[in-house]
């Protein structure tokens, strides 16, 4: 049997469990210091146990997983460094950021254990076990960080069990992946933010701006509606990469002041051009970092059931809508519906049936 241990059985946690349990000859036992939590783990069949005793957790365990927010990393990592372990085993997290976590753990010099870092590339605003699903992982990059001291075989070892995620893994530096992630995930997010947070203030004195914020302003705000407490983590944690980017920001934010104070409408077009040939060389349909997956937009007429009808249409040949969102602006975005699906095959089969049923579908 393989022993699974995971501390912090939440949206990323609980993601993780739902991937290995029910696998050939794998156990996976769920902690947390919450005794409510525990139950809640359980009713909810995340793992095949749940505890609130660590010394109970790690037993025999042969790999530990980490799940909780950045903040608490060191202090799971010290209070194991003190625990029986079984020899061999792995310890990995899946935090946002990688160096402080690297380090702690190098100065720790675990006996028996190896730390190897980890990073799954993918996520979702929501928190908690009840957002958890078990394909969450399917198609991103899931990051890992060994070092000089992980023995190859341990690092396989990992590898071979995260084959359950569907993740594309890569080896990235703990340095160099909290420079990139800081710059494409961290940064966004503090944007986010600070947009709606702007938008808020001016909705005091007027609700039309809440009135008028639709589709486009809600999709790219879509993330400050993120946990509080895994981002104040994440960004104290990476405060010194951030300051860097938020000065970079700033002079993007004055080049946009300049060209308007100077009525430079070439370049707002140039801003505008490189930013869109930057944009459409991003792989498109991987999962990722600040991306859905498998979405299309079909153009609909706006009459009544004619959402049901859609639903009817791909319920009936069973496939699986993973979610569905009515834009109510069309400003830059084709359609009127976006539908989202789990997996290709399921995408490419609407796409097939609302073709043959004459709708204009926009991948
Ligand atoms: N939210 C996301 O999309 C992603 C998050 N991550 C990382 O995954 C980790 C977990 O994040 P989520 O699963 O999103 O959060 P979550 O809030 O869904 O889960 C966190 C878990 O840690 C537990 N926890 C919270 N505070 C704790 C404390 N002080 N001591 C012990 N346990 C505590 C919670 O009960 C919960 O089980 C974080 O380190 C985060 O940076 C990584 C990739 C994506
Ligand atoms: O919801 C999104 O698009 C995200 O960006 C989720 C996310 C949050 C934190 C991470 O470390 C990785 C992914």
């Amino acid at each position: 049997m393989i022993k699974i241990a995971i501390f912090g059985v939440g949206l990323i946690g609980g993601s993780l469990a739902l991937c290995f349990k029910g696998k050939p000859g794998v156990t996976v036992v769920g902690h947390s210091n919450n005794p409510h939590s525990v139950q809640k783990y359980m009713k909810r069949e995340v793992v095949d146990h749940a505890t609130t005793s660590m010394e109970e957790a790690v037993q025999d365990a042969d790999f530990i997983f980490l799940c909780v927010p950045v903040g608490n990393l060191e202090e799971y990592l010290v209070k194991l460094a003190n625990l029986p372990l079984k020899k061999g085993c792995i310890i990995t997290d899946v935090g946002s950021t990688k160096a402080s976590v690297a380090a702690c753990a190098s100065r720790l010099q675990l006996k028996d254990a190896h730390f190897i870092g980890g990073h799954p590339m993918a996520g979702k605003e929501k928190s908690g076990v009840e957002a958890a699903t078990s394909h969450l992982f399917e198609n991103a990059y899931y990051v890992l960080s060994p070092d000089e001291t992980t023995p190859e075989e341990a690092y396989l070892r990992l590898t071979e069990l995260l084959q359950w995620t569907r993740a594309i893994l890569v080896k990235v530096d703990p340095r160099l992946h909290d420079d990139v992630v800081g710059a494409i995930s961290h940064l966004p997010h503090i944007i986010a933010v600070a947009l709606v947070n702007q938008i808020a203030k001016y909705n005091e004195t007027n609700p039309l701006y809440q009135n008028l914020a639709a589709g486009g302003f809600r999709d790219i705000t879509r993330i400050a509606s993120s946990d509080p407490i895994i981002w104040r983590d994440i960004l104290i944690n990476n405060r010194d990469v951030m300051l860097k980017l938020l000065t970079d920001w700033n002079d993007e934010v004055d080049r946009f002041v300049e060209l308007l104070q100077s009525y430079d409408g070439e370049g707002i077009q140039e801003q505008f051009r490189t930013a869109s040939e930057f944009r459409s060389s991003l792989p498109e349909r991987r999962k990722g970092i600040l991306t859905s997956v498998f979405e299309v937009y079909v153009d609909v007429p706006d009459h009544p059931g004619i959402i049901g009808q859609i639903t009817m249409l791909l319920g009936n040949h069973k496939v699986n809508l993973s979610n569905i969102h009515i834009i109510e602006s069309r400003e830059g975005i084709h359609g009127a519906l976006r539908l989202s699906f789990r997996d290709e095959a399921h995408m490419d089969k609407a796409i097939e049936l609302l073709k043959k049923e004459n709708y204009t579908v926009h991948v």
